[in-house]
């Protein structure tokens, strides 16, 4: 450093004092200035001459710029170190050359030698002798550090401005000393209205003091709390806010600061709460759902249970509903569930809940009643409401449904309890007259047992083959030759003996268990045909059709028929006007049959209202007139019934022709075939009775 020092005062001196000259004083004072610079290692200084050569090189400039005096005295300048900006550079010792002014103090990037990247606070100073610039001094201070931090805090300045989260800093009183843009708009403040108040107030809305004190009792103690906060906008509008909260501390660990990050919620809270509805709600009706019941049901019981107060139950089925999906179509049906729920909003209070418990099921909850009488009130109003015809979709529908009902206490303590009671007397109600409602009474409880018994019993049935068949003859009103046989269902049940079908068909048909039992009686019913074959005996096996059988009834039946070997005309299947009326799918049904070959009859002809015109279309062989008008020695009916079916080219057969006289009336009108007690003595006299034992 020294010989660095003494190099460049005698550079100095060889250019400084060569002649002597009266401003010695000036020339020295340089010089001592100099030394004083080199005292400091802060101050990189150089100078150079006319020709740009460094003259003077202290050891800062070494320290700084990686050359020492041996390396830069009397080399160009420019090859030492340049400048980002070496045009600008330039100009500016251009312009201290020419006007003999020193350059004003500025930043300057600058890339050494060795490929540092450095900023110098840098300030050049001309020697002015004579009027003429002899040199410049220029003065390096190396500003590296100040830069970088600079550019830090900017960049720091840069984040909290634009970043999309919502930042507000706080003094140690809590007041607000920063807020940045995206704080200002999400709470709709201008930094005026927020720059030194305090934070709560400025956050106004935010009421919940207890909350307020755990949040900065938190951040206090542990330096952070997060939580969902009531927020309030400047124009007064609440959102939901989620706030995070950090305290800063300073070198000794006091709290200096708060930061708060603020995000508006209302977007999230929504699309929760859109969730939770989901979940809570039919999407359909968009009631409550079993849920959402399950959940009122609890509280209202509670409040029931303390406040010794009643409620009621009331389970309500529409009648007949599956009707309309058949006819109309899902979506009418759909409509039709979506007019009834908001029928039944209107006949209930605020405090009830109408739900829908399943397909065509409603529960309605009427909490705190007076007594069973409201209850009844409310359910008649439902009924009186339902009452109503329902247009849709350009259909006027018909609407009833049945009501049970349950009251608490007397019914039942428990919400199972007392909606399994409501259903109860539901279905009583369904059984005795529909569109009506029923109060639970115990006695409903012991049939309901006895029904489920039923169900039970009747599940193990097929199994346990305590099914068979009976079979009903079909006579030739001229021959007196049996030409059918009508298969009969019978049930052994082990508790009550052999049973018709009407006392077991409708409990099979609600559990769901008349497609299998369908199954088993056609497969049984065409073996059966096809031994009395095997023997001799010609005979058509007639097999009624179940509702819940018909729609897959022609894979039913080919089934069977491959099954047993019987070709198809020796089976004939029986399909009441009922059912050919409720199915909308009845004509290309009908159709896929007649194709397969087997044959085809309506059976209890006369009890519905076919239309001669669908009749027609019918690929149908036989009409079977009801045993009420034969019973009735209806001759103007029987006659009407044999003259259409001649035109319609189908034969006929009367049921449950009991005496002699009866058969000479339908013979006397052209009958074909009959049925009965008349019929089945005939063949128990015959050797037939043998054989379908
Ligand atoms: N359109 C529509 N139908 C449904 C929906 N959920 C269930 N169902 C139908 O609702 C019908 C309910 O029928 P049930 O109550 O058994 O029969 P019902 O015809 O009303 O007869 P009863 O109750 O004895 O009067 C079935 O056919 C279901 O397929 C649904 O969301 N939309």
């Amino acid at each position: 450093m020294e010989q660095t020092a003494t190099t460049s005062e005698d550079a100095v001196d060889q250019e400084v004092h060569p002649h002597h000259h009266p401003a010695q004083d000036a020339l020295d004072l340089i010089s001592h200035l100099i030394g004083a610079m080199e005292l400091t290692p802060l101050v990189a200084v150089h100078c150079m001459d006319h020709a740009r050569n460094v003259q003077f090189w202290n050891d800062s400039c070494r320290l700084l710029y990686g050359i020492d005096g041996d390396g830069a005295l009397g080399k160009p300048l420019n090859g030492l170190y340049t400048f980002e900006d070496q045009a600008a550079r330039d100009a500016i010792l251009e312009q201290v050359w020419q006007t003999g002014q020193p350059s004003p103090a500025a930043d300057w990037r600058v890339r050494t030698a060795d490929g540092r990247d450095l900023w110098v606070y840098s300030m050049l100073f001309p020697v002015v002798r004579g009027g003429v610039v002899r040199q410049v001094f220029c003065m390096d201070v190396d500003v590296t550090a100040r830069k970088q931090l600079e550019r830090q805090l900017n960049l720091a300045a840069q984040v909290f401005e634009y970043s999309r989260d919502a930042i507000v800093l706080m003094d140690r009183q809590r007041r607000i000393i920063a807020a940045n843009h995206a704080y200002a708009q999400v709470t709709g403040r201008t930094e005026q209205q927020m720059l030194g108040h305090d934070f709560i107030s400025v956050q106004s809305g935010f009421e919940d003091t207890e909350l307020c004190h755990r949040m900065w009792r938190e951040v206090d103690d542990d330096g952070y709390w997060q939580g969902e906060i009531a927020s309030r906008r400047a124009g007064g509008d609440p959102f939901p806010g989620w706030l995070a909260l950090t305290a800063i501390r300073d070198a000794q660990g006091n709290i200096t600061n708060y930061m708060g990050i603020l995000s508006d919620i209302s977007d999230r809270k929504k699309a929760e709460e859109r969730t939770r509805h989901l979940a809570e709600h039919d999407y359909l009706t968009d009631l409550p759902n079993r849920v959402l019941l399950q959940d009122r049901l609890s509280q209202a019981l509670a409040a029931a249970r303390r406040h010794q107060a009643m409620l009621a139950i009331l389970y309500i089925d529409l009648d007949h509903f599956k009707q309309v999906n058949d006819t109309l179509g899902h979506p009418v049906g759909d409509a039709l569930l979506k007019e009834v729920a908001a029928r039944l909003v209107r006949c209930v209070r605020g405090a009830d809940t109408v739900s829908r418990y399943g397909g065509d099921e409603f529960l309605v909850l009427l909490a705190d009643i007076g007594g069973s009488g409201q209850a009844a009130h409310v359910a008649g109003s439902i009924l009186q409401a339902l009452a109503q015809p329902c247009v849709v979709e350009g259909h006027t529908l018909p609407l009833s449904a049945s009501i049970g009902i349950s009251i608490f206490p007397g019914d039942g303590g428990s919400i199972d309890e007392l909606i399994a009671r409501a259903d109860v007397a539901m279905y009583h109600a369904k059984q005795n007259r529909r569109n009506s409602f029923q109060f639970f009474n115990p006695h409903m409880h012991a049939q309901a047992s006895e029904r489920a018994g039923l169900e039970q019993r009747l599940r193990a049935a097929l199994a346990a083959g305590e099914f068979t068949l009976h079979y009903q003859p079909e006579i030739d009103v001229r021959t007196g030759q049996p030409v059918a046989m009508e298969a009969l269902l019978r049930w052994c049940d082990p508790q009550r003996g052999v049973q018709a079908p009407q006392h077991f068909l409708p409990v099979a048909e609600a559990a769901g268990l008349m497609p299998a039992i369908s199954q088993w009686v056609l497969r049984e019913a065409c073996g059966a045909a096809q031994r009395w074959r095997a023997a001799g005996q010609d005979l058509v096996v007639a097999v009624n059709v179940s509702p819940a059988q018909f729609a897959q009834l022609p894979h039913a039946v080919a089934e069977a028929l491959a099954a047993t070997g019987l070709p198809p005309d020796g089976l004939e299947l029986e399909l009441t006007e009922d059912l050919l009326m409720k199915c909308h799918d009845a004509p290309a049904l009908l159709q896929a049959l007649h194709a397969q070959g087997v044959r085809l009859a309506i059976d209890d002809f006369g009890t519905g209202y076919s239309q001669l015109g669908l009749l027609k279309t019918y690929p149908v062989g036989k009409l079977k007139i009801d045993r009420s008008f034969t019973g009735a020695h209806d001759g103007a009916a029987i006659a009407a019934t044999v003259a259409m079916a001649r035109s319609l080219h189908m034969q006929v057969t009367a049921e449950g022709v009991e005496t002699a006289a009866q058969l000479d009336l339908l013979r006397s009108h052209g009958c074909d075939y009959y049925q009965g007690l008349l019929a089945e003595r005939q063949v128990e006299g015959g050797e037939l009775v043998q054989l379908l034992r």
